[in-house]
């Protein structure tokens, strides 16, 4: 593997998580495009159900304000076990059974990302900006699969909560990659229900304004539109159903998922 081809980053969340199966089939699928395609690859992902699990299991009540999961400081211990614990360890293990050499890392490790609190009434929840790359880049090089978690840590030694979308986008803006984003839809629903297979700045601000685009998908169009802006090309959004789809839908090649363009 060289370092030369532009890296591609894939934001795996949703119910993924909660399925070996699912996650089996998708492994199987990134271990193709590795021996194929031979382009370096980096995952970030997210694990939301997990937290839901794990808070529920220890009594444990969570809300989300705009998409967003506040987070109480006494939440924060287990939902770092359970996005770089159980999340990032579940990918480790499917890596390993899929003959892919893997390393588990999290938005601080090597200084990656910098992150920051993103506003007091959310509580340890992180605002992010990317920031060195290298430690990811050596582990490319040397043929490592990268799996990063969306668990932060602040300059002064804070763990934050970091939503996982916002994440793919400040590590693709690290690496200068190409960012897909998988999740449990088809891709992007218009009122109707129907799937929208290009959606431009304009089209995806007015959709978000009538609360069409809402929820976790308006954070995540939100961080896609950012990405498109800084990195000049478009992101994919899609299903981890169809992970096969992917390279083409960015090439503006597939009728699977949403092509996010600026
Ligand atoms: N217009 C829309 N199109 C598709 N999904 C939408 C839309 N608006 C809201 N959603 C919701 O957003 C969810 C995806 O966001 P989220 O759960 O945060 O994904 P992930 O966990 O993969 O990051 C969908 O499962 C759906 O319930
Ligand atoms: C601040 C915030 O909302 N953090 C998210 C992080 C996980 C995530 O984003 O998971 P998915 O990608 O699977 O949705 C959360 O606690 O659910």
């Amino acid at each position: 593997m060289t370092t030369q081809q532009t890296p591609l980053v894939i934001k795996l969340g949703g119910t993924l998580l909660e399925s070996n199966e699912a996650l089996a089939a998708l492994f199987a699928t990134l271990k193709t495009f590795i021996d194929e395609v031979k382009r370096p690859l980096v995952l970030v992902h997210g694990g939301g159900v997990l937290v839901d699990n794990q808070l529920n299991a220890m009594g444990l009540t969570s809300t989300k304000k705009d998409g967003l999961r506040v987070t109480p400081v006494e939440h924060i211990g287990v939902i770092t076990g359970a996005l770089a614990g159980t999340a990032n360890k579940l990918l480790l293990a499917q890596a390993i059974a899929h003959n892919i050499s893997a390393v588990g890392l999290c938005l601080g490790d090597g200084g990656l990302c910098r992150v920051s609190q993103l506003d007091p009434e959310l509580g340890a929840v992180g605002k992010i900006e990317g920031g060195d790359g290298t430690l990811i880049s050596t582990l490319l090089a040397g043929g490592f699969l990268p799996v990063v978690s969306s668990i932060g840590i602040t300059f002064d030694g804070q763990l934050m909560n970091v939503n996982a979308d916002q994440a793919g986008t400040a590590i693709a803006e690290v690496l200068n990659a190409d960012l897909v984003m998988l999740s449990d839809v088809s891709g992007i629903l218009d009122g109707e229900r129907t799937l929208i297979n290009e959606l431009t700045q304009t089209r995806a601000l007015e959709l978000m304004q009538q609360g069409v685009i809402k929820d976790g998908m308006a954070v995540k169009v939100k961080a896609a539109l950012q990405a498109t802006k800084t990195l000049g090309k478009p992101v994919a959004v899609g299903s981890w159903r169809n992970p096969e789809q992917l390279l083409s839908l960015l090439a503006g090649e597939s009728e699977f998922g949403t092509r996010i363009s600026h």
